[in-house]
């Protein structure tokens, strides 16, 4: 469902004299329906920029990165939006608030976007929204003013409220207290039970141990240095 092949990345910084930094090299891997994949590796290995280019948010030099049918090297960016919005979702651990919009309608809006009845889209967030611990009173505001952790539940209980076949989770469960944390592994468990094909990035190793299959070190993509 996610594949890679022989995918590099090279960042040019144009504001310090076009130094060139050699970050992926050659990278094949992927993740099956049903199956939860970790990205692991020591800082600046460049587990976060695989992600970015899994997701279409930074430009891939060379290889291939399929999403289905769709190679997001090469997609054109109403192909990259169309996949975004049907296909390939991502969850991190921060939220991008739009103020003024309610909590409800934040977290339902995926599901609207793909034609599901505004009913059914609101009946999903607010069971979403209770699994999480959101209390009611705070569904009709804009997470604005929320908390940290609450604005990291709403955008968990938006991240899940599609069902994805493909998904992309940086730290879900970061800075989470037991009982949250539980609800996004039972959340994770569900997307694979139904079949989507998952990668992430788990710096809690419980978690990574509980629900994710196989585990890719992104060091061994690490450029070889020439002798
Ligand atoms: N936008 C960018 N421009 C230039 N260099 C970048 C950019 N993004 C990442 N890098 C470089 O790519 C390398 C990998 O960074 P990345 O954030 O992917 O690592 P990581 O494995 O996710 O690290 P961590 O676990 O600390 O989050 C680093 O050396 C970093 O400096």
């Amino acid at each position: 469902m996610i594949c890679l092949q022989n995918v590099s990345k090279t960042f040019i910084l144009h504001n310090q004299g076009g130094a060139v930094i050699e970050v992926i090299s050659d990278a094949s891997f992927g993740a099956a329906p049903g199956e939860c994949v970790a990205l692991t590796g020591a800082s600046g290995a460049g587990k976060s920029t695989l992600m970015r280019m899994i997701y279409g948010n930074y430009l891939t030099q060379s290889g291939a990165i399929r999403i289905g049918e769709v190679d997001l090297v090469q997609a054109e960016p109403r192909e990259v939006i169309a996949l975004r919005r049907e296909v390939l979702g991502y969850v991190s651990q921060f939220l991008r608030v739009v103020p003024r919009v309610p909590t409800l309608d934040v977290v339902s809006e995926p599901l609207r976007a793909i034609g599901t009845s505004a009913d059914e889209a609101a009946a999903r967030a607010k069971a979403l929204l209770t699994q999480l611990n959101i209390p009611q009173r705070l569904w009709s505001l804009s997470p604005t003013t929320f908390s940290g952790g609450e604005q990291q539940r709403v955008n968990i209980a938006r991240g899940f409220a599609h069902s994805y076949p493909a998904m992309l989770l940086d730290e879900p469960t970061a800075s989470l207290d037991g009982a949250n944390r539980e609800v996004v592994l039972a959340l994770i468990e569900e997307a694979k039970a139904r079949g989507a094909a998952i990668i992430g990035i788990f710096h809690d190793e419980a978690a990574r141990a509980r629900v994710c299959d196989r585990e890719i070190d992104v060091s061994r993509f690490a450029p070889k240095v020439a002798a």
